[in-house]
């Protein structure tokens, strides 16, 4: 699903009326009977629009008629100077009048009766503001939207919650309290802000008839990860198949006090399907991992000439893992680095190390998979966490595009990015958040790498597909480890597989 901003949307409107020829009218019409579809017209008979004088208004009066023509009882308020009306809205405003179907300007006076009507109705279809607000609420428009918020039963919001900056996720001043969105064409960005989430309630994207070739040149690329997506990218296992097709791939991993660590991430890079998995840690981690890691193999991080022999040969390398924020795992990470050129994933200490020595990323471009949570990122970039968690993809992309990197900044709503294609990974959930969680992720994402994906798809599909099981098990289980999601790998895996 593509994201977009005010900005794309405008430039897609131009476009489609400008070059295509494709009258707003037509697309307007789309956009009202694509969400008049969401309605909910069995469940509910009285309907107050709310539009203002803009497109979206427009949008509002479209919907009026088509709930009038399907017999549900209608009232329509505009907010507003009737003057400045959009031209494709006083289209539809001088249908509903020459169909009979009273509408009322609103007014300091009226707003009591604005407000009974409300109180009275099952939903309130909100087409205030969609794309086009750029300035603070104020006056009128202020008290509409208070007074919706204050009486609705349920509202359903067009385009963008009114009050809410569709690029920025700003709320100006006061924002409609949304049950649903009826978004058209794209998921707005503003939409990934955590503080917009509240508001926005649950979002639904319509076409509205914009050929995908028109789409694809106004794109941001900017996307949420869908699970077709995945489906094209997750190797098929055909019967020649040898087990040097699915990667050789090491873990440097665990240190004393973390051999979960080292256990977890080299047992989900075995259970996603990886050829030949080593997990290199010192030897006390070693000692205990190989007890229980019986299809991977283990070496002594000290054994300098096999640990070369063998890393020369990956195809991915996992780094970091509890291993300790020392000068011994930089100097590790250097050494691989340095002896190797296949992709390196880097997460927590291999993280944590390079807060103050960065050149090892600067020296290594395209090669380079980093997988920070906020707080390491807010170590690496130097950015408070709270601007980080309200600007993550801002951020990562400047990250990715400086060192040349993949960026995977953890958390809800996950974001992937290389510096120009950007993926939001709609799975995964709060059972999640517990000890051991990323260290899956590193597993899942170097096995995909050895496996021949691009590191963007492995990137994207490895978080897909760990949300993804964390959601499938948190319907049952009120919290959900490492160690569930490593024996459901397979299955999962296998269920994307086309
Ligand atoms: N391709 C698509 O996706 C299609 C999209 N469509 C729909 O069009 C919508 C975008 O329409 P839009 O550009 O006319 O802007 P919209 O949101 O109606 O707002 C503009 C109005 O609000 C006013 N105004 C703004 N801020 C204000 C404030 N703070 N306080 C008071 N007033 C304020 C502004 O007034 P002005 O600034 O001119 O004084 C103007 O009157 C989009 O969201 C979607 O629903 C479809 O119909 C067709 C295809
Ligand atoms: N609330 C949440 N919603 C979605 N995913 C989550 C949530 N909490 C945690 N996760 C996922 O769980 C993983 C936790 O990783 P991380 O913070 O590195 O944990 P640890 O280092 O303890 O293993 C990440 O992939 C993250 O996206
Ligand atoms: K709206």
């Amino acid at each position: 699903m593509r994201i977009g901003t005010s900005n794309s949307t405008k430039l897609l409107d131009n476009a489609c009326v400008n070059e295509y020829k494709i009258p707003l009218i037509v697309m307007m019409e789309n956009a009202v009977l694509a969400a008049f579809k969401h309605m909910d017209i069995a469940n509910n008979q009285k309907y107050v629009i709310v539009s203002g004088v803009g497109n979206n208004g427009g949008d509002g009066l479209g919907i009026a008629r088509q709930l009038k023509a399907h017999g549900k009882e209608v009232d329509v308020f505009i907010v507003g100077n009737i003057e400045k009306m959009s031209e494709c809205s006083k289209i539809n405003y001088n249908i509903l009048k020459a169909m009979d179907i009273s509408t009322n300007i609103i007014d300091k006076e009226n707003l009591d009766y604005l407000k009974s009507k409300i109180k009275n109705s099952d939903v309130v279809v909100d087409c205030i503001f969609g794309t086009g607000l750029e300035r603070d609420i104020k006056g009128i428009y202020y008290d509409v939207i208070d007074i919706i918020n204050q009486n609705k039963n349920k509202t359903y919001s067009i385009d963008v919650p009114s009050g809410i900056n569709a690029t920025t996720g700003d709320i100006l001043g006061i924002c409609i309290d949304a049950d649903k969105t009826i978004s058209f064409e794209f998921y707005k960005r503003g939409f990934l802000k955590y503080a917009t989430k509240e508001f926005i309630g649950e979002v639904i994207v319509e076409h509205i008839g914009i050929p995908k070739y028109i789409l694809d040149k106004y794109d941001d690329k900017e996307y949420i990860t869908d699970i077709e997506l995945i489906k094209e990218n997750i190797k098929i296992k055909n019967k020649f198949s040898f087990k040097s097709d699915f990667g050789k791939v090491a873990i440097f991993a665990g240190s004393r006090g973390f051999t979960g660590a080292a256990y977890i991430a080299t047992q989900a890079a075995v259970k996603s399907g990886s050829g030949l998995t080593t997990l290199i840690s010192d030897s006390y981690v070693q000692n205990i991992a190989s007890q229980k890691l019986c299809e991977a193999m283990t070496l002594d991080i000290d054994e300098d000439e096999k640990v070369k022999k063998l890393i020369k040969g990956c195809d991915a390398i996992g780094f970091g893992c509890g291993m300790g924020d020392n000068e011994v795992t930089y100097n590790k990470l250097e050494y691989v680095l340095k002896n190797t050129t296949c992709t390196i994933i880097i997460d927590a200490d291999g993280l944590n190390i390079l807060k103050q020595k960065k050149e090892l990323l600067e020296n290594n471009p395209d090669r380079i998979i980093i997988t920070p949570h906020l707080g390491e990122m807010a170590r690496l970039t130097g950015y408070p966490i709270d601007y980080i968690r309200d600007n993550k993809v801002d951020v990562a992309k400047e990250f990715a595009k400086k060192y040349k990197l993949i960026v995977l900044l953890k958390g809800y709503e996950t974001v992937i990015t290389d510096g120009e294609y950007t993926y939001i990974n709609p799975t995964g959930n709060a059972a999640m958040a517990n000890g051991g969680m990323g260290d899956t992720l590193l597993g899942i994402i170097t096995s995909f790498v050895g496996q021949g994906m691009t590191n963007l798809m492995a990137t994207v599909c490895g978080a897909y597909i760990h949300g993804y099981i964390g959601d499938t098990l948190s319907k049952k289980l009120y919290t959900v480890n490492a160690t569930d999601i490593i024996s459901s790998i397979p299955k999962i895996i296998k269920f994307f597989q086309k």
